[in-house]
């Protein structure tokens, strides 16, 4: 929150903006009461619409180079806009901050980016949501997927809808065409994994959560009606409860 009142000269209000607010100076609506709430918008960004693709292209060339798992090794960067694209068109997403947490989803997991690089390109609450979904690549392969478990009721909203529509995706990229190199078996079990995962995030948006029920279903993985209790084990959970 600003110390400034609403009468106060510029200068208090100058004062208490973030680096990532001064860039926004060309703006008439800069002046704002909570600072984290605001992506960094460079001058050229004229509207969120510009924003967007600003984040398309940059998601775009930091994935060039890779491509998915399938046959046909379609291009990474499909995936990262097609979770944005889920968000929008079927979760009725217009956050923009959440379409481009979820076009940037991946880039620090599975590119060079680093979270600094987003927080000076994008701003302090991207930087956020990106690393709630980032899976820590110093855990083995089983402790990130218990890790991603045990997050998934505890991240914040915007971060939960990432989740729920990079599931979607993946899931859907799992029906459609097995990964080179993946049993029918391991499909299974990533169903099932994703089924765990996804409990967590019950409550978030429910086109999406039934599109994630039906689509579960197809491998006899049933999503209870409600989220996942809080494991006493977090430490955001006092251990009284
Ligand atoms: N279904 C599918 N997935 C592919 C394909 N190519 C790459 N992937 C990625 O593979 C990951 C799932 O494979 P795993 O073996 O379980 O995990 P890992 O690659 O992260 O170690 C997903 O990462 P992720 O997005 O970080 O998601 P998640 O593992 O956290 O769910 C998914 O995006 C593909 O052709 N089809």
């Amino acid at each position: 929150m600003t110390a400034c009142s609403a009468n106060q000269d510029l200068d208090c209000h100058m004062k208490e903006l973030t680096k990532e607010d001064k860039l926004d100076i060309h703006f008439p609506d800069v002046c704002r009461s909570n600072d984290e709430e605001q992506p960094s918008r460079k001058p050229t960004d004229q509207n969120d619409l510009a924003l967007l693709l600003r984040t398309i292209n940059f998601a775009a060339q930091k994935h060039s180079f890779q491509r998915r798992k399938d046959p046909e090794k379609t291009p990474y960067i499909n995936h990262p806009i097609g979770v944005a694209h889920i968000l929008a068109s079927e979760g009725g997403i217009t956050d923009v901050k959440v379409l481009q947490a979820a076009i940037l989803h991946d880039t620090v997991e599975d590119t060079d980016t680093t979270l600094d690089e987003i927080e000076e390109e994008f701003g302090a609450t991207i930087r956020h949501t990106v690393e709630e979904v980032t899976d820590k690549k110093a855990l083995s392969y089983q402790e990130r997927k218990a890790h991603q478990i045990a997050r998934a009721p505890l991240v914040s909203e915007r971060a939960k809808l990432v989740k729920l529509g990079d599931k979607l995706h993946n899931l859907r990229d799992l029906q459609r065409v097995r990964p080179v190199d993946w049993s029918q078996e391991r499909v299974h079990q990533y169903f099932i994994w994703s089924g765990k995962v996804i409990e967590g995030l019950i409550g978030t948006n429910l086109p999406l959560e039934e599109k994630l029920r039906q689509l579960l279903a197809t491998e006899d993985v049933i999503l209870p009606t409600e989220r996942k209790a809080l494991s006493i084990l977090e430490p955001s959970v006092s251990p009284s409860l």
